[in-house]
């Protein structure tokens, strides 16, 4: 990994929010940031961040932020505890991590659970009774049709669970907290106005989030802010909204079904410059996300999931990341395949610049062009991102570059008429990691006799290479018989949701699979050095470097005479580049930063002399000449950078 650090110059404090004070029966040392570690700031005036608030014990009990003791958290955990029958109430102000708590479980007949980020407790062995439900229910808001209540100006949230005749027999009580510093990690971009998806699994600290974003750019970067605050979770339960969206306004949602609307009110009747929605998770609200963004405003949402390839493969959502349409390869790049393929593209441009994986509290993966993100992943690349951590020496920035450089098998959809099939191939998305081919490229054989596939793969001299699996889980393709995976498609989502590519035979002679066989040899790996066990380079890798490189000649080099610099490769795949780059007469050179290569092509008509073939290639490899800070950038030089497959 590389690991690079950056430095910002440093922006101005928070102002901090007004006092409140605390219900003195409540002897709580508040925290603002209870599980951020506490780490001082870095040196001198150009730190890229500041860091989270953290609210400190005084020797009197009440609750300071640093030196001053005017300052009290305003989790108001205390209002929250009060749902809870007395002696559970004592327990959790006795629980030596009373400040990370994060959800209270109480439901009817079983003993109540307190959730900690270190685990789950027992509160007490007496179970809930209804009369402690009533206890708590009473004294929280209405539910809504989501089944979700508040305590009035705090940002808790009280989820039920009713029986089949709509009593409430079980509680979720969630602690919120405006915790400010939870959003340093991407202060850079909420500053210079990019429109930011949020996606993380339930519970990551999205909301909490989201809610600081909409804080600074109302207070520090003095923006007109409405949040769209759909279940009250960001501005708090009640009419006046909790202190901890500072200056921003808020419009509260009658029902959930109704959020698309007020989106497009809070445009029409509030002019805001930004918009903050939490959970985008209809098609309607990507839609109504979607013209908001056309407008010009900057938009800062959430929506569940966990990758962006999640985003990509919901229908509903897709059309935050630009929408996904499939393309069928013209007749030349077909023909040389010895393939039709058909692959899937952006439709149009995304609605968000940025999207942020929250993957815990102090980490995220920041994919600063979403756009390039969705095109890799479709193209079948690793996309590119960045790793922002607060780490125990400040935040840094991670920019995991193997895995930039690894292509992953294969991607797209292909289908192979010469061999029969109905159409191979329907699943079009990369894995996430590289298999270890260490123990051969593993087929899955289904409906197929397995005999006809070893015995072909045999005939093909691929024994060995390619070997036949009983795990699916484990395998590389499935080789199956299209009448029997077109009844089961458990197993052609499966092999869809793990990214495993499907080929399809239409009989299961011997001739017709082992045609199946070469064509997924073909697709996938497995050339050059392949019965030697060197490395194994994919051929669709491959054919996409070169169709990258003839397009940059064809379409830039020659007609503009600009020089355009290519994305990063592996050697061999450099190599190969370089050949096609001579075969146009042109000149190249390498560009190297730390272990990232790749090349650009010169508008110069080469000379035999000079650029001479292969030694040059691998010594440039070699040494990693660098070409200056601006490396692979070449955006100074006016390098354009191509998108890998033809519009
Ligand atoms: N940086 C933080 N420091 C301390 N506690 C935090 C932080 N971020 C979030 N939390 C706490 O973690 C819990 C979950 O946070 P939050 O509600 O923001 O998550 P979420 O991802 O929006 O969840 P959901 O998807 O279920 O709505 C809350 O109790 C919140 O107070």
């Amino acid at each position: 990994m590389l690991l690079l650090r950056v430095s910002f110059p440093l922006l101005p404090p928070s102002p901090s929010l007004p006092s409140t004070r605390l219900p003195s029966s409540l002897f709580f040392p508040h925290f603002y940031a209870p599980t951020l570690p506490c780490f001082s700031l870095p040196p001198g005036p150009t730190s890229l961040f500041s860091f989270p608030k953290v609210y400190k014990d005084s020797p009197n009990s009440s609750f300071v932020v640093g030196d001053d003791i005017n300052e009290i958290d305003s989790s108001d955990i205390g209002r929250l505890l009060e749902l809870l029958p007395g002696e559970l109430r004592q327990r959790v102000a006795d629980h030596p991590q009373r400040n990370e708590l994060v959800e209270i479980v109480m439901d009817l007949g079983r003993r109540p659970v307190a959730r900690f980020p270190s685990g789950d407790v027992f509160l007490s062995d007496r179970p809930i009774s209804a009369q402690d439900i009533l206890h708590a229910t009473s004294q929280v808001g209405d539910f809504g049709e989501d089944n979700r209540a508040g305590i009035s100006r705090t940002l808790h949230r009280i989820s039920a669970i009713r029986n089949r005749k709509g009593t409430i027999i079980g509680l979720t009580c969630r602690v919120g907290r405006a915790v400010t510093g939870s959003a340093n990690l991407l202060r850079d971009l909420v500053k210079e106005g990019s429109s930011l998806l949020l996606i993380g699994p339930p519970g990551v600290g999205k909301t909490t989030i989201i809610r600081e974003i909409a804080r600074m750019l109302a207070d520090d970067h003095k923006k007109r802010v409405m949040i769209v605050d759909t279940s009250n979770e960001i501005g708090g339960d009640g009419d006046i909204p909790h202190p901890g969206i500072g200056g921003a306004r808020r419009l509260q949602v009658p029902d959930s079904d109704t959020q698309h609307k007020v989106l497009i009110e809070a445009v029409e009747n509030h002019m805001p410059q930004v918009i903050v929605i939490d959970e985008i998770g209809t098609k309607l609200e990507a839609m109504a996300a979607s013209t908001i963004a056309q407008r010009g405003i900057q938009l800062v949402a959430t929506a569940h999931g966990v990758t962006i390839e999640n985003l990509v493969m919901n229908p509903s959502l897709e059309m935050l990341v630009g929408g996904i349409q499939s393309v069928t390869l013209g007749d030349e790049e077909a023909s040389r395949r010895g393939v039709q393929k058909t692959v899937l593209e952006r439709q149009g441009p995304s609605t968000f610049t940025c999207g942020v994986e929250i993957i815990s509290k102090t980490e995220l993966r920041v994919h600063s062009n979403l756009e390039a993100t969705v095109d890799a992943l479709l193209s079948g690349r690793a996309p590119y991102y960045e790793v922002r951590k607060l780490g125990p020496d400040g935040p840094i920035i991670e920019i995991p570059v193997k895995e930039q450089l690894l292509n992953l098998t294969s991607t797209k959809d292909v289908s192979n008429e010469n061999f029969g099939i109905g159409g191979a191939l329907k699943h079009g998305f990369p894995r996430r990691k590289e298999r270890s081919h260490d123990n051969g490229f593993l087929v899955y054989a289904y409906g197929i006799s397995e005999k006809n596939v070893s015995e072909a793969i045999m005939q093909l001299g691929m024994d060995g290479i390619v070997k036949t699996t009983d795990d699916m889980s484990e395998a590389d393709a499935l080789l199956a018989l299209s009448s029997k995976i077109k009844k089961n498609q458990h197993i052609e989502e499966f092999a869809k949701s793990q990214g495993i590519p499907i080929f399809v035979t239409k009989t299961n002679t011997l001739v017709q699979v082992r045609k199946a066989v070469r064509a997924l040899v073909n697709e996938h790996a497995i050339i050059a050095d392949a019965f030697t066990g060197k490395e194994q380079l994919s051929l669709s890798e491959k054919a996409d470097a070169l169709e990258e490189a003839r397009l940059a000649i064809e379409k830039t080099v020659i007609p503009n005479g600009q020089s355009v610099l290519l994305l990063p490769r592996s050697q061999p795949i450099i190599s190969a580049q370089i050949e096609l780059i001579e075969s146009f007469r042109l000149k190249w050179e390498t560009v190297s930063r730390e272990n990232l290569v790749c090349l650009r092509i010169l508008p110069l008509e080469a000379d035999d002399e000079e650029n001479g073939l292969y030694g040059k290639i691998l010594e440039g490899f070699e040494d990693l000449s660098d070409d200056g800070e601006n490396g692979t950038d070449g955006s100074q030089n006016g390098v354009a950078r191509l998108r890998p497959l033809p519009d």
